[in-house]
């Protein structure tokens, strides 16, 4: 079984960590490299794996490596994997699930030739139904994305794209999970304002929300037909539909997407980056 090292015990690290041994992960071949005491107590207490504070200890031996830190905080882990790759015999695949960070920052500080696969998680995962979107690094063969694509489909979908359309899917799938979370957060309460108990509101959406993406993935139709198929002439969902479109809802959703697509790319930017051809 691919050994697996984790650097990052946060929400995503952890995501990726219980939906990788809820679906047939070993313990013994999952490691988690974490800076925070507490958080690493926890983490091993959860699911009985090794965690330990040094990354260079957590790497030792790993298949691939998976970068689940803040963006800023890259650097600093890139720094780490150059200097214990020397001691590392056999090829090791870094994942960076960071936003915005751009592959070329790994590759000009590891060793030459380092494969490295810029991927594009969401929460999901965590109940095995996430969307994961890889890119691949200058140094990338078919058998490495193989490799991620297999860790990564048994905790959700995996496509692969271009690496510059990542900051786009960040956007769409990496934020995603918040953008329906808000609307269930706003319809729970909207259903309280009309004087629903919190529960029956709160199921009633779960429930909405989990029959209408269930239709969006097997019925065939899209989602405009499916918004008409519910909107009768006349009717209550009319009514609902013309206040939304006076909130300006579309426009927000174009907006906000552009706001995350762009966020990204400036968490990546950094000025004396060396150019990817350097
Ligand atoms: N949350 C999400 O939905 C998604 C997140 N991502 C990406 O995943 C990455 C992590 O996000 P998220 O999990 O939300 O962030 P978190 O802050 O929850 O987790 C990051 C964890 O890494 C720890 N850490 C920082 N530096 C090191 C280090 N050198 N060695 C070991 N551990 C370290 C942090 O500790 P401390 O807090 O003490 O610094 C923290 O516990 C980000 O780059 C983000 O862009 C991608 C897709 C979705
Ligand atoms: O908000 C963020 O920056 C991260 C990346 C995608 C989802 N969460």
């Amino acid at each position: 079984m691919t050994r697996i090292a984790v650097i990052g015990g946060g929400k995503i690290g952890e995501a990726l960590v219980s939906g990788l041994l809820e679906n047939g992960f070993a313990t013994k071949d999952l490691v988690v490299a974490e800076k925070f005491d507490e958080r690493r107590e926890e983490l091993a207490r959860e699911y009985a794996i090794r965690v330990t504070d040094s990354t260079p200890d957590a790497v030792e031996g790993a298949d691939v490596i998976v970068v689940a830190v803040k963006p800023n905080d890259v650097d600093a882990v890139v720094t780490a994997l150059a200097a214990a790759a020397g001691d590392s015999a056999d090829e090791q695949i870094i994942v960076s699930l960071a936003a915005g960070i751009p592959t070329v920052r790994y590759e000009t500080k590891l060793p030459a030739g380092s494969p490295v696969v810029r991927v594009m998680p969401n929460t999901p995962m965590l109940v095995g139904e996430g969307a994961s979107v890889m890119a691949a690094g200058r140094y990338v063969k078919q058998q490495h994305l193989d490799t991620v694509r297999e860790i990564l489909a048994a905790v959700g979908t995996v496509s692969v794209v271009p690496e510059s359309q990542i900051d786009a899917v960040t956007a769409v799938s990496g934020s995603g999970p918040a953008y329906f979370f808000l609307v269930a957060e706003a319809m729970i309460d909207a259903g309280v304002a009309l004087g629903l108990t919190r529960a029956v509101a709160t199921d009633l959406v779960v429930q909405t929300m989990t029959g209408s993406a269930a239709m969006l993935a097997k019925s065939g139709d899209n989602a405009a037909d499916l918004r008409a198929a519910v909107t009768s002439p006349g009717g209550t969902t009319a009514a609902a539909i013309r206040e939304l479109e006076r909130g300006g809802v579309r426009t927000a959703f174009y907006e906000a997407l552009e706001a995350a697509k762009r966020r990204s790319a400036q968490l990546g930017a950094v000025a004396d980056q060396p150019s990817a051809a350097s």
